[in-house]
């Protein structure tokens, strides 16, 4: 089995109703495992910074999908919750990133794991660490616009 780390996000829409979808779309996938779920939290946007805030997760999964069938599950899964791409870094249903696949370093036209941008960004690092301390650096600073909003204490309670 493959272990993996994805991060979710919604600004959108009833934003932690989508969160729920894409988490429950995961866990009933057949190749795919929910190992563990973040707490839910509301950042400040990264990026294209005039648009409504996120919601933030980030989970763990263990799958027998290769990096290329996950990343397709995610797109899979975003697009059954009407994700548009209307401004590139703009507001959306659902984004799904994946972060780590196991410990590879994974470099394909349109797949790069881990996650290119990871470590720039508050709102993937302090969902990691709640649930998977040590796997990257946390921020020392920069973290005020990344607040829990949504306490969530076990896969079921999500
Ligand atoms: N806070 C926050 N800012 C973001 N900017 C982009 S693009 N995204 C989409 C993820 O790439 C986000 C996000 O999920 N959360």
């Amino acid at each position: 089995m493959n272990r993996a780390y994805l991060s979710l996000g919604s600004n959108m829409g009833d934003r932690l109703e989508l969160l729920k979808k894409a988490v429950h779309m995961l866990y009933e996938h057949e190749a795919i495992q929910l190992e563990d779920v973040s707490s839910v939290y509301e950042t400040e946007p990264v990026g294209l910074t005039d648009q409504p805030a996120f919601l933030n997760i980030v989970v763990e999964i263990s799958t027998s999908l290769t990096p290329v069938g996950l990343l397709q599950e995610c797109q899979q899964i975003e697009e059954n919750l009407d994700r548009v791409r209307v401004v590139r870094w703009g507001p959306r249903t659902i984004d799904l990133d994946i972060l780590f696949y196991n410990h590879e370093n994974i470099e394909t036209e349109t797949l790069t794991v881990p996650h290119p941008r990871m470590h720039e960004r508050a709102f993937v690092l302090v969902p990691l660490a709640e649930i998977a301390p040590g796997i990257a650096p946390v921020p020392v600073v920069g973290t005020e616009g990344v607040q829990i909003w949504k306490t969530v204490d076990s896969v079921e309670d999500f």
